[in-house]
């Protein structure tokens, strides 16, 4: 349905993306995952056609995107991450204007525009202004908006930013229930919107694809071992080199540093040696109280602290 080869932006400066290459099949629905700023909105622009890639190709149903826009762009439904809404239409008028503008025949517009009111939650909202709308059903809206021409391909840019915890939850059931119909491809730095929504994930860092697979899958192989968090009263970079002395200590990973003299971690130890008495001598022995230790499981979390964060991050060495 999609494929993204080597695709490369290169913006003056720094930024941008890299030779990121996935294709999505029909009827997935993928999350797109990374930090602010890793190059989610640039990918997803140039998927859709808004903007043109320095290097490599998209591909729509094995269509060309810059060589068959006009017919490719008919087979997308984008929402950006700011919804393109007029504030002083109504709900119809606009969704009539988005119809003209996308070429739905005349006669099909009236059956279509009811259709996603009633599929995106929004009839009997037809008269009123949009800019009275509350941002969830702008949001609605805008979802209307991209499935109006019936797309066989979603891309989403972020499209729960912004909600309270209860249009997130109706948003995120909307968009599961979209999945059924549609391939969406969904951006967010969210983790649990990925767990909950997504049969897989692409994890996106500093402009380069740097995992692609399921998200429970992803916590599984990159466990590799057990996992503590630790709270300890000391110099950051002090504490870490520490554990990372120890032997077993696989991978030391900085989450927070609350001060210059407390930091938070997490360590990974390798296979499943219980190290936490080893790390209580060794860091009491350099007077680096423990405030807190706890073992855990790997969530999704920890996998993106992982894949996204080199700064805080250190391997031993093997
Ligand atoms: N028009 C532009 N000119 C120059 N640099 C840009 C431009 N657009 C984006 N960038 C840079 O490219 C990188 C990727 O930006 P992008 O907006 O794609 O990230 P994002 O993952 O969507 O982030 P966010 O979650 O904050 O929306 C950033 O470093 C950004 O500063």
């Amino acid at each position: 349905m999609l494929e993204v080869r080597n695709l490369s932006k290169r913006y003056p400066g720094r930024g941008g993306i890299e030779n990121i290459r996935f294709s999505v099949d029909r009827g997935e629905i993928v999350g797109f995952l990374g930090p602010n700023g890793a190059g989610k909105t640039t990918t997803m622009r140039m998927i859709t056609g808004y903007l043109s890639p320095t290097e490599g190709e998209v591909r729509v149903d094995g269509q060309l995107m810059t060589e068959h826009s006009s017919k490719t762009k008919t087979q997308i439904g984008y929402l950006p991450e700011s919804p393109p809404l007029y504030p002083e239409m109504t709900v119809e008028d606009y969704l009539r204007f988005v119809a003209d503008l996308r070429e739905v025949p005349v006669r099909e517009q009236k059956h279509r525009i009811a259709d996603v009111l009633e599929r995106t939650g929004i009839t009997g909202r037809e008269r009123q202004l949009i800019r009275r709308l509350s941002k969830g059903y702008k949001q609605r809206l805008g979802l209307a908006q991209a499935i109006l021409h019936r797309p066989d391909l979603l891309i989403l840019d972020e499209p729960t930013t912004g909600l309270d915890p209860k249009q997130i939850t109706e948003i995120r059931e909307l968009i599961r229930e979209l999945g059924e119909k549609h391939t969406v491809l969904l951006s967010t730095h969210i983790l649990p919107e990925v767990e909950m929504i997504c049969k897989r994930v692409l994890i996106i860092d500093r402009g380069r694809l740097v995992e692609d697979d399921r998200p429970e899958r992803l916590a599984r192989r990159l466990e590799q071992g057990s996992t503590l968090s630790l709270e300890v009263k000391g110099k950051p970079e002090a504490v870490q080199e520490k554990l990372l002395s120890i032997s077993g200590v696989k991978r030391v990973d900085v989450t927070d540093s609350p001060s210059k003299e407390r930091v938070k971690l997490l360590v990974t130890v390798q296979n499943e040696t219980d190290l936490r008495e080893r790390i209580f001598y060794t860091l009491a022995e350099e007077k680096m109280p423990i405030l807190e230790m706890q073992r855990r499981d790997l969530s999704l979390e920890d996998v993106f602290l992982k894949l996204t964060t080199s700064e805080g991050g250190s391997q031993a060495d093997a």
